[in-house]
């Protein structure tokens, strides 16, 4: 990697990377902008060091762990560098920069792993190529403050895209179907655009610019319209105009808000960092300001399910990280973390230092105090290497609150398709071996608890799988279904999402494993399933993909490369495919159960 990264200096201009001195250990001694994982370099974030001159792609070519290139703000200039060639990039940034020309149509082709491609502020010109609308992977795509023209090409993967922007090009025509998730903001500033989200009917004939004069000169028209061409009410029009802009960014703010935290729901779920809020508590919790001893009394007192005033503390069902009252909750710093089919999570860190994950669950009706009291302390009671014991809970009628502990890696789904760099990183074959059989032994053992129950964990998936720091995973969100109104179970817990329920509305402990299949498949094909989306837009319908290939033979396409890719442990990626086949089949009487899953993954040895 080293002399890689000197051959690459050497076609740099400018810059000062004086500290890149072959024999002195690139990693060891922190060469600036090289970023490492061990011994091995993965990326290189060269920006804002006045750089110019050729990108040696040969040079890149041989450093073979990179994964990630930023050339940010600097003073590169003609063609895209041929950075297609390293077909194992997952980012590339080029932004800000006087990078030129058109990018071809199939560029991008071979890049399948990319996630973030920034190529904002440059003079590209031509049309958005194509295939790097077709990426499988994209998550990221800036291409704002640029002169790319024609139509937009489709989206192939809309629900993995969170962050998009084409604004400030000459693009034209109407905005494609798979871009309805983002808002006008991404797409301003190109005249010949049209669509919904731009508010701008398109016609069917060429003549989209005259439509645009129209649109820009009042975009306002359904709040200030009547009577704008009077001048006697040249003051009130600019009143209106200015109320209807602070409105217009109200809307704006809020709606950005909004898609962020759907973005959330679907592909869990970078904190929101500067979304930064107090856990919201009851009225009749916050309006005396309790000193923290009271607190603490009242958090005792509540162990044993007692209230005030009709209205309960949070109560403690599991101490093992010590006692807290919803005061302390209360000025916990928070962030949002997601808004799942139960209920919208936050994350809060309290004062001494423990750092929780509040559930604020709405339908959650099925069982009165009483009852639920009983089904939350008996979930505190479960101890498990691979379950997620709740904390602590707060009852009111109109809404739940279930409090445990924050995991900071974070969830499977994210861990696996988010962008968690070195954790991703480490997601290698044994780690994946030792995830899925952690899962399986975890669900087993709710199984075994909660054997009385139609479906034991009912709401197993991606997102509710946590990993703790050595990557072992731990169940969350599991055992509701006695707990939950019909509407929330129907819609909100994925066992409801097994071909017997949508069939014949049959559910039972076979739906879980029917879950625990779709999530082995995720693991080792690394895709994210369509199973997970509730418009079946985005992913792949991995059940119906994985059944394909096994019947044409050809289960080793199936396999991540990111763990296929030179290891000798193909045999046991294949074996543990064909035991989530068995677990996804359609006819839960040919489903593997619970107990012969155990023993098959068992059988698979690192
Ligand atoms: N204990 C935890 N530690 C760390 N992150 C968590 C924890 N619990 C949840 N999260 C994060 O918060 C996100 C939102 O969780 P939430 O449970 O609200 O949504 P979901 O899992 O997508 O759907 P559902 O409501 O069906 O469980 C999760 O995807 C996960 O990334």
């Amino acid at each position: 990697d080293e002399e890689a990264l000197i051959k690459l200096k050497k076609s740099f201009i400018g810059g000062n990377l004086d500290n890149w001195v072959l024999g002195s250990g690139a990693c060891e001694k922190k060469w600036v902008g090289v970023m490492c994982s061990g011994d091995n370099v993965t990326g290189l974030h060269l920006a804002d060091m006045q750089l110019t001159g050729e990108v040696d792609i040969q040079a890149l070519l041989q450093i073979r762990g990179l994964k990630a290139i930023s050339l940010i703000n600097n003073s590169f200039t003609g063609d895209i560098p041929d950075l297609h060639k390293l077909t194992n990039l997952r980012a590339i940034y080029l932004s800000k920069n006087k990078f030129s020309g058109s990018i071809p149509d199939n560029y991008f082709e071979k890049m399948g792993l990319l996630k973030k491609v920034w190529l904002d502020d440059n003079q590209f010109s031509g049309r958005i190529p194509d295939s790097l609308c077709r990426l499988p992977n994209l998550m990221e795509l800036h291409l704002e403050l640029n002169q790319f023209s024609g139509q937009i090409p489709p989206l192939k993967y809309p629900a993995m895209v969170r962050d998009l922007n084409l604004s400030k090009n000459n693009l034209e025509g109407e905005i494609p179907e798979g871009y309805m998730q983002f808002n006008a903001t991404s797409f301003e500033g190109n005249p010949g655009l049209c669509g919904s989200i731009l508010g701008k009917e398109c016609d069917n004939g060429d003549n989209k610019s005259g439509q645009k004069q129209e649109s820009t000169s009042s975009p306002s028209e359904g709040i200030d319209g009547s009577g704008s061409g009077s001048n006697s009410k040249v003051l009130a029009i600019s009143i209106g105009s200015v109320v209807a802009v602070v409105f217009l960014v109200i809307i704006v703010v809020l709606a950005r808000k909004r898609r962020r935290e759907d973005e959330f729901s679907i592909l869990s779920k970078e904190p929101l960092k500067e979304e930064v809020l107090p856990v919201k508590v009851p009225e009749a919790e916050s309006t005396t300001r309790r000193k923290p001893s009271e607190s603490s009394r009242r958090s005792r007192s509540s162990k044993k399910g007692s209230s005030h005033g009709g209205v309960t503390d949070l109560v403690m069902v599991n101490e093992e990280k010590g006692e807290f009252g919803m005061q302390d909750l209360m000025k916990a710093a928070a962030e949002v973390l997601g808004n799942g089919g139960l209920g919208s999570a936050y994350k809060a860190v309290m004062s001494n230092g423990l750092a929780v994950v509040v559930k604020r669950m709405k339908e959650m009706n099925r069982l009165g105090k009483e009852a639920f009291d009983v089904e939350m302390r008996r979930l505190g009671k479960l101890r498990h290497p691979n379950i997620l014991t709740p904390l602590a809970y707060h009852f009111r009628r109109e809404e739940k609150l279930i409090v445990s502990e924050y995991m900071p890696k974070g969830s499977l789904l994210y861990v696996l398709h988010g962008d968690r760099g070195i954790i991703h990183a480490n997601l290698n074959w044994p780690t994946r071996l030792k995830i899925i059989k952690g899962i399986a032994q975890g669900l087993d053992f709710i199984h075994t608890e909660f054997a009385t129950y139609e479906v034991p964990h009912g709401n197993l998936k991606s997102s509710n799988i946590l990993l703790t720091e050595n990557y072992d995973p731990l169940l969350s969100d599991f055992a509701f279904q006695p707990m939950a109104n019909p509407n929330l179970i129907n819609q909100g817990l994925f066992a409801y999402r097994s071909p017997e329920y949508v069939r014949s509305q049959q559910i039972s402990a076979k739906s879980d494993v029917y879950c625990l299949g779709i999530v082995i498949l995720e693991i080792i094909t690394g895709k994210f399933p369509a199973q997970y989306l509730n418009n079946g837009k985005g992913g792949i319908d991995i059940v119906q993909w994985v059944q394909t290939s096994i019947a044409d033979n050809q289960v080793e396409d199936l396999i991540d490369p990111e763990i296929s890719h030179g290891s000798n442990s193909i045999d046991q990626m294949v074996k543990l495919l064909h035991i989530g086949a068995g677990c996804t089949e359609s006819n839960p009487d040919k489903r593997l159960g619970m107990k012969e899953v155990i023993d098959k993954i068992n059988e698979v040895n690192v």
